[in-house]
């Protein structure tokens, strides 16, 4: 029995301190928006009067900055840095007493996501430092895919010799395919020989695309399942529930229980819709709360694994602390990404949206939730009369072994059914979240604005790392969904700035506002790549010269907030490369992701397309990959994307040049026209690697040539537009 005096305090599992640099920030914040008010007065008192069409749109962009720069204060204003102590946890509540914990993982394609990747991160939680007979672990596959189950058959006997092995050699990572390819895991034979028979039974049925009778060795039962996929498609076909390891009778090698696996693909009708990944994942609460209803659980991304084995005592600290308890809906862990090139080129570790921004609103009621390596407590997903986790009695006996009684299958069939949800409030205020490509994001900031909190925990090792895209188009491609998500949320009834502000709070509202309108960097972006160059060449000012004293407020405007960002960017252990990599695809994602995510979002709005989660691709070719190591921008293919980015980089080279000439030639202009010969020169040193693709490489990662020219032409077609503007 948990009684009073084992129930931790709350001082002792974990401790807080808020960042010695907030007041610093706060006096910049007050500074900064000063500077900020000053340059929006000399719009209207200059560029205004009398008002044309060119300053408008600089105004604009400006208003648009400092729009968004106002909404992303709050996480500057009390960033907090949280500590837990894993070991004080098992001290005060004992192993005994540790709550079940139901893990999701979820996977929608075996051939973007290979389903060995997804057996690896499976097998990582299942062998998490926790009691066995209290985890289960559920497969959510949204891909249907018979080849997906088999390889989790074959994960459920590995599991046995797996589970012993982690345990005896304490290894930290848990991921056979990690451990295998890292040095330490190099040496351990036997073992790896097992793993990679499996990897390659499983790929071969992968390659074939079902799999064999030769394949298995499996009961006559378990062969039956697989005629199931008779006429069956990803997109139209019953439901499949099948429980792999069931944690009262499976046992591994050592005689151990293991824990309960679970495959799960929920029914799916070409007439129904499913939701993406919040369907998946709403299903996933319903089947668990039949089968084994654990008052935790932890969603995952099917690249997700584990890397530290104690992250659900961690997560714990929190969630078992009753001064904490009553109303924290979940624990955040930021995503880590493996694999990156030294300077992530991409930006791939999006450093600011996992961990720099969240530990600036939980100085608040708590970061959002990021889609995965999040610990729930189950009453946030699924209004149940459960008692708080602190005041759970554990230790009681639970009804086991019920997992493959026909009752519990078949009611877990019903729930998982097309139909099941119809007329219900699952997705609206129940559960994850439907009506964004963010469901992430929409049921954190739900959750939030109906009174719940949640907290960040970011230990020094990584709790859980995962695939980043490797492939510019991809990349660039994840976030357009995202954006596009996000202005789903900025257009409903829940706007953040309205309906945030009011039921969360001020600070919060603005947070989530933040990324609501994240699309709208494009409208700065776009007019800073575009306006500026093509004055340049037509010789017309649009700020201020050197001798002005406006020039000077421009200058700080700038250099703080580069400074700013790369002071906050360091501090979270960045490097100066990867901070300049990282301001650069700000830029190019505002011409790319950000404009083309807001344009196909205002398509959607008006009926000409729906709107799809488009599953970003966790296998990349050889080739690909070895120009990713190497740092090598990839731009090989004819995307509309790389079409805009050459046409900026083109605009703004050869306007710098002309510039230049101009004023090597021409007493005076340099000073005149220092700003715009600035701004320029700063574009074309962040396009060199556009310039070294469009001309000098010969690679496969080089721009294609047709892209190139059509970049050229719609530089040309700016330029005569641009005549129209500044000459006629
Ligand atoms: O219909 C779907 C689509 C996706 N997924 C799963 O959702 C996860 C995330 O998909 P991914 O393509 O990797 O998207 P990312 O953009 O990398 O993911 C981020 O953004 C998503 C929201 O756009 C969140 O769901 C994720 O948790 C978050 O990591 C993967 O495990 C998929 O298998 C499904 O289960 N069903
Ligand atoms: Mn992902």
């Amino acid at each position: 029995m948990t009684t009073l005096s084992t129930k931790p305090k709350p001082s002792t599992l974990h401790t807080l301190t808020v960042d010695p640099l907030a007041p610093y920030n706060r006096v910049h914040s007050l500074l900064y928006s000063l500077g900020i008010l000053a340059l929006l007065y000399h719009h209207c008192t200059t560029f205004l009067a009398p008002p044309s069409f060119l300053s408008l749109l600089l105004f604009l962009a400006d208003l648009v900055l400092a729009f968004m720069w106002g909404l992303v204060q709050p996480f500057r204003w009390r960033s907090v840095r949280r500590r837990e102590f894993p070991d004080r946890l098992i001290d005060t509540v004992g192993r005994k007493n540790l709550p079940a914990l139901d893990v999701f993982i979820c996977t929608a394609d075996p051939h973007k996501e290979p389903p060995m990747s997804v057996v690896s991160t499976a097998l990582s939680v299942m062998a998490f430092d926790y009691p066995t007979d209290r985890l289960s672990v559920y497969i959510s596959d949204d891909g249907g895919s018979e080849v997906t189950l088999f390889a989790f058959m074959e994960a459920a006997m590995f599991a046995r010799y797996w589970l012993p092995f982690c345990r005896e050699n304490g290894l930290q990572e848990r991921s056979p395919e990690a451990y295998f390819s890292s040095s330490v895991g190099g040496n351990s034979d036997k073992m790896k020989a097992m793993y990679q028979s499996m990897k390659e039974k499983v790929e071969s049925a992968l390659q074939r695309g079902y799999v064999a009778g030769n394949d298995l060795i499996a009961t006559p039962k378990e062969l039956e399942i697989f005629k199931k996929w008779k006429g069956f498609t990803r997109r139209d076909h019953p439901s499949i529930i099948q429980v792999l390891l069931e944690s009262s009778k499976d046992t591994d090698i050592m005689g151990d229980a293991l824990p309960n696996l679970i495959y799960l693909s929920r029914e799916k009708n070409i007439n129904s819709p499913h939701h993406f990944k919040a369907g998946a994942l709403n299903t996933l609460v319903r089947v668990s709360s039949i089968m084994t209803n654990a008052p935790v659980v932890l969603t995952l991304d099917c690249d997700m694994y584990s890397n530290d084995p104690q992250a659900p005592l961690r997560a714990l600290c929190y969630l078992l602390d009753p001064a904490m308890a009553s109303n924290l809906a979940y624990v955040q862990f930021p995503q880590h990404f493996q694999g990156l090139n030294e300077d992530d080129i991409y930006g791939g570790e999006v450093k600011r949206l996992f961990r720099i921004n969240p530990r600036g609103v939980d100085g608040f009621s708590g970061p959002s939730y990021v889609g995965s390596n999040c610990f729930f407590d189950r009453r946030a997903l699924h209004p149940s009369p459960l008692a708080p986790l602190s005041s759970h009695d554990a230790s009681e006996p639970r009804d086991r072994g019920s997992l493959h009684l026909d009752s519990v299958l078949k009611r877990a069939h019903e729930v998982a059914s097309c139909n099941y949800e119809v007329g219900t409030k699952w997705g609206s205020t129940i559960g994850f979240r439907y009506g964004s490509l963010v469901e992430d994001y929409h049921t954190g900031y739900r959750l939030h604005c109906e009174g719940w909190k949640s907290t960040f925990c970011d230990p020094e090792r990584p709790a859980f790392v995962g695939d980043a895209p490797k492939n510019l188009n991809d990349a660039l491609g994840q976030v357009k969904r995202w954006c596009i998500g996000f202005l789903e949320v900025a257009i409903s009834k829940h706007n953040p700035l309205t309906f945030g502000i009011r039921n969360a709070s001020l600070p919060v509202g603005l947070c989530y506002a933040y990324y609501a309108y994240w699309g709208s960097w494009c409208i700065p972006l776009t007019i800073y790549a575009f306006l500026p160059p093509l004055a340049l060449t037509y010789q017309k000012r649009l700020f201020p010269e050197v001798f002005d004293p406006w020039f000077y407020l421009y200058v700080y405007l700038f250099l703080a907030a580069y400074i700013t960002d790369l002071v906050d960017f360091l501090r979270a252990k960045g490097s100066i490369h990867r901070w300049w990599n990282d301001q650069r695809i700000w830029m190019v994602r505002g011409l790319t992701s950000h404009l083309f995510g807001t344009i196909q979002f205002a398509l959607n709005h008006v009926g000409i397309s729906t709107p799809g989660f488009n599953v970003t691709s966790k296998v990349i070719e050889e080739e690909q990959s070895e120009r990713y190591d190497k740092g090598m921008f990839d731009f090989g293919i004819a995307s509309p994307f790389f079409v805009i980015l050459g046409t900026a980089a083109i605009v703004n080279l050869s306007s710098f040049v002309i510039g230049i000439a101009r004023a090597a030639r021409i007493e005076g202009v340099f000073n005149e026209m220092f700003l715009h010969l600035f701004l320029s020169g700063f574009i074309v040193v962040n396009c060199l690697p556009i310039y070294e693709a469009m001309f000098l490489r010969k690679d496969g990662g080089k721009m294609p040539g047709n892209v190139t020219l059509i970049s050229i032409l719609v530089a040309g077609f700016f330029y005569l537009i641009g005549y129209f503007m500044f000459i006629i």
